[in-house]
Parts: C-alpha cells; sequence; structure tokens
C-alpha cells in the first residue's frame, strides 16, 4: 500500500490552482501543479481537472520517472516535465504551470528567449538583487511528445550559464516555473507574468 499523499501537499495544490485560476491563468483544464513528497515521490495534479475546482481526489502521486503509484489514476499528461526539474534540480519542491493570454501570445513571436530587463521585479529571482538586470527565458518549441520536449529542456539547460533561470517557456503554450516550496514558485510565477504582461502591453502601445 504507498503512503497517502500528505495533508499539507495537497492543501498546497489546491490553493495553487485557485491562485492561478483567479488570474485567469489557467483556461479549461489547463495548468499543472505538484509538489516533491519525501522518499522520491511527487505529487501531481491529474489529467483533465479544472484547476479552480481541485480537491484532494484531483491530486495523485507518480514517481521520479513520472510513474503512477495507482495505475488506474492518469497523472498530468506534462508529469514528464514536472519529473524533469525534480531529478535535475534537487533543491526544488514545487513546479506550476499555466497558459497565460500572455505567455501565449509572446513565445509564439519570441525566437528562442525573450529577454526582460530593467524591471524591479526581476529582484523576484533569485540572485537578482536590482532591476539593473536582464534575464533571458528560454522559449521551447512545444512537442506533444513529453519525453522528447524534456530532452530539449535539459538540452537547454546544459547550454545555459549558471544560475539557470527557473522558469521557461513553450511556444504558444505556457510556462513552466519551479522553487523550493509552493510558495516560492508562485512568487516567481506571478513575477514572470507580471512582466510578461507588461511586454504584451508595451507591444500594443507601440503599434
Ligand atoms: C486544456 S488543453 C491543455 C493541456 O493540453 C495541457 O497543456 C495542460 O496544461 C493540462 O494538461 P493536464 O493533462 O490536465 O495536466
Ligand atoms: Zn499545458
Amino acid at each position: 500500500m504507498p503512503e497517502p499523499i500528505p495533508q499539507a501537499a495537497i492543501e498546497a495544490i489546491v490553493s495553487a490552482g485557485r491562485r492561478m485560476a483567479e488570474r485567469n491563468w489557467v483556461p479549461a483544464t489547463a495548468g499543472n501543479i505538484s509538489v516533491r513528497l519525501p522518499g522520491g515521490r511527487v505529487a501531481i495534479t491529474r489529467s483533465g481537472f479544472h484547476k479552480a475546482q481541485l480537491d484532494a481526489g484531483a491530486v495523485m502521486a507518480v514517481d521520479m520517472g513520472g510513474a503512477p503509484e495507482n495505475p488506474a489514476l492518469r497523472p498530468s499528461a506534462e508529469t514528464g516535465l514536472h519529473c524533469g526539474a525534480y531529478r535535475t534540480f534537487p533543491d526544488v519542491g514545487a513546479v506550476v504551470h499555466g497558459h497565460s493570454i500572455a505567455n501565449t501570445v509572446l513565445s509564439r513571436r519570441a525566437g528562442d528567449s525573450i529577454r526582460l530587463e530593467g524591471y524591479e521585479l526581476l529582484k523576484a529571482f533569485p540572485g537578482l538583487a536590482t532591476h539593473e538586470a536582464a534575464v533571458e527565458i528560454p522559449v521551447l518549441d512545444n512537442d506533444q511528445d513529453i519525453p522528447r520536449l524534456q530532452r530539449a529542456v535539459e538540452a537547454r539547460w546544459g547550454n545555459m550559464a549558471a544560475p539557470i533561470l527557473p522558469g521557461y517557456l513553450i511556444r504558444g503554450h505556457g510556462i513552466y516555473v519551479w522553487g523550493p516550496d509552493m510558495e516560492a514558485a508562485l512568487a516567481r510565477l506571478e513575477g514572470l507574468e507580471f512582466m510578461l504582461a507588461c511586454e504584451l502591453a508595451n507591444l500594443s502601445i507601440n503599434r
């Protein structure tokens, strides 16, 4: 019998879903949310659930390879991207994924990254203490083959200078962001989404 999922992990996922839904970042059943558990386990949203309406029944456990503990339940279709972040970065405790208008529109126009500079909110990221900084958010081409997409993500990480920015965009699809815990992951997500919304607003001003 697998261990139950700790209540704190379930609550973190359920409230993150509500917070993301309030901001219109998870339309339809878009988005997925996970938390690292002790013992090489991950608690993650089941596939196809609306993120505003999550409860304990919408959260399940997988191993670090993405295999469900209960094979009768289907984890998020993008579980491989969550597990890839946990396997690569041992200090990651939570991963969130959303589909905002800003991240979708801007990633469709972008090359292989989006540069953000001059924003006070850059300080939401580790190692950045001033607005006089810049980050390049990687943009990867979308792919329905998640193991292949995760290999492309890892190849990109391999080409990035440390510290690796705790997030990336998937073109025309959405954003992945992670942190040491759910609060940090959500703060980083909100910081990035704020700056992307500013970039999008700038585009319409400068038309
Ligand atoms: C509503 S379509 C979005 C999905 O294809 C996917 O990108 C997504 O974010 C949610 O998938 P899920 O399998 O529910 O975790
Ligand atoms: Zn998605």
